[in-house]
């Protein structure tokens, strides 16, 4: 609260690592690792609102999210038969990959049938860790005037980053481009963003809105393996109140939100298995002090939001997966309890929590709804192992791996 609330100002900066502050045009175009709040931050943002983040703006991309999901549901349809085992976290990362690059650029960045799959996901872990990665100069500024070394790690970073785009803007700019509706692309090309620092907002929000989101999508699956009373009951909740049962049996994405146990079931994911666990690095733009310690400016401010989320002092049987919990509970996400802030809070908070949970909400509904799932060999749900890695991101250690199969009403639809 004292970091997010009452110094909000002075803690809304965000530490930038050398290697990615040297990237040219990040000072220019960066909305996630804005150094300060400034005047292109606070346009950015108002940019991502009206387009991306904003009720209107989900609303706008339902279509979008329904086919995507419905191009996963019958991707498992056709690979359900043989008892194949499937990678969740595979399967999830080209639906969410694909539903912001349509919001973003008008077009999948994973085609079917495309080998760029190995490209893309190699590019953004490449950026991901290339930037997060922390130098001598970060630690010890006193070497930043001969830090060669994070300049020529910033120069490759650059030119991956705009080797990824190159072509997709060289088309858009080509002109032939004859669709009508205004995405990202064409927002920030109005505003006359050039190209490199087009690609690098596109590369920002493409690793914001899918890395914690598929991570989240991950551990919920995984929980509701590992509990199947608490899997059923999700289940039974989604057919009673979010599925019509039509020609086109179709989960209706808006009722979902009224699925209160489901809707429990994200919180309680978000709260145990905390994709971020220190957040996003901030720094100080100010000395000041927290609780009679001084906090000199420029330092780097890591929230320790997996400790505050399974502090036995605030959160009974903390450290396991009850979403009960949140029933009947005022307790959101929305950066006004400090006890639970899996999207930060204060100035800098996610602004895409709304559309995290639209994701979420209709994947995991659809691969609970429409398949069974079992563990390879026949395991017992029990025996699912659900430790985690630690690291800057919290993952599940081993890759979830399961076997679908389609539920017997849908195995003629
Ligand atoms: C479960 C999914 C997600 C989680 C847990 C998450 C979490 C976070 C956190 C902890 C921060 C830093 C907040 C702070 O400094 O206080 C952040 C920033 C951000 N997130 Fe998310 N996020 C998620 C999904 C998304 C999605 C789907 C989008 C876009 C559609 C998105 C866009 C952003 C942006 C643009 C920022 C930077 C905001 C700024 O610095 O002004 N996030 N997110």
């Amino acid at each position: 609260k004292e970091i997010f609330k009452t110094n909000n100002r002075i803690f809304s900066g965000r530490f930038l690592p050398s290697a990615y502050h040297n990237v040219p045009g990040v000072t220019h175009a960066s909305l996630v690792m804005a150094r300060e709040c400034n005047d292109t931050w606070k346009f950015l943002r108002g940019l991502g609102h009206s387009y991306i983040f904003s009720s209107k703006a989900i609303e706008s991309g339902a279509g979008i999210r329904a086919k995507k999901v419905t191009e996963m549901v019958g991707f498992l349809r056709a690979n359900s038969k043989d008892g194949n085992v499937v990678n969740i976290e595979d399967l999830v990362y080209a639906t969410f990959t694909n539903i912001i690059s349509n919001v973003l650029i008008s077009r999948d960045l994973f085609g079917e049938g495309e080998s760029n799959y190995e490209k893309v996901i190699g590019f953004l872990k490449m950026v991901i860790e290339k930037v997060i990665s922390v130098n001598l100069s970060d630690v010890f500024p006193v070497f930043k005037r001969v830090d060669f070394w994070s300049q020529g790690r910033a120069m490759g970073i650059y030119r991956e980053i705009q080797m990824i785009w190159d072509d997709i803007i060289k088309e858009r700019r080509g002109g032939d481009d004859e669709s009508s509706t205004q995405d990202f692309f064409d927002v920030l090309s109005g505003h006359g963003f050039p190209d490199d620092q087009i690609s690098i907002l596109l590369t920002e929000l493409l690793i914001a809105s899918t890395e914690s989101t598929i991570i989240t999508v991950v551990w919920l699956m995984a929980e509701l393996i590992k509990n199947q009373e608490i899997l059923h009951k999700v289940r039974e909740e989604i057919s009673d109140k979010a599925v019509e049962e039509n020609d086109h049996v179709l989960i209706n994405e808006s009722l979902l939100s009224e699925c209160q146990y489901f809707q429990a079931c994200i919180k309680e994911t978000l709260r145990l298995h905390i994709p971020g666990p220190f957040s996003l690095p901030r720094q100080a733009t100010e000395t000041c002090k927290v609780n009679n310690f001084t906090i000199p400016k420029d330092s780097i401010v890591l929230v320790n939001v997996w400790a505050i989320q399974t502090d036995p002092n605030n959160w009974e049987d903390a450290t396991s997966f009850k979403p009960e919990r949140f029933i009947n509970s005022k307790i959101d996400f929305k950066g006004a309890h400090f006890d639970f802030i899996p999207f930060g809070a204060g100035q800098r908070m996610c602004p895409g929590s709304n559309v995290a949970i639209k994701g979420v909400q209709l994947v995991v509904a659809s691969l609970v709804h429409y398949f069974d799932w079992s563990l390879p060999n026949g395991e017992d749900y029990s025996k699912l192992d659900l430790s985690d890695r630690f690291g800057t991101t919290l993952k599940k250690d081993k890759p979830l791996c399961l076997v679908p199969r389609i539920r017997e009403k849908y195995v003629a639809g």
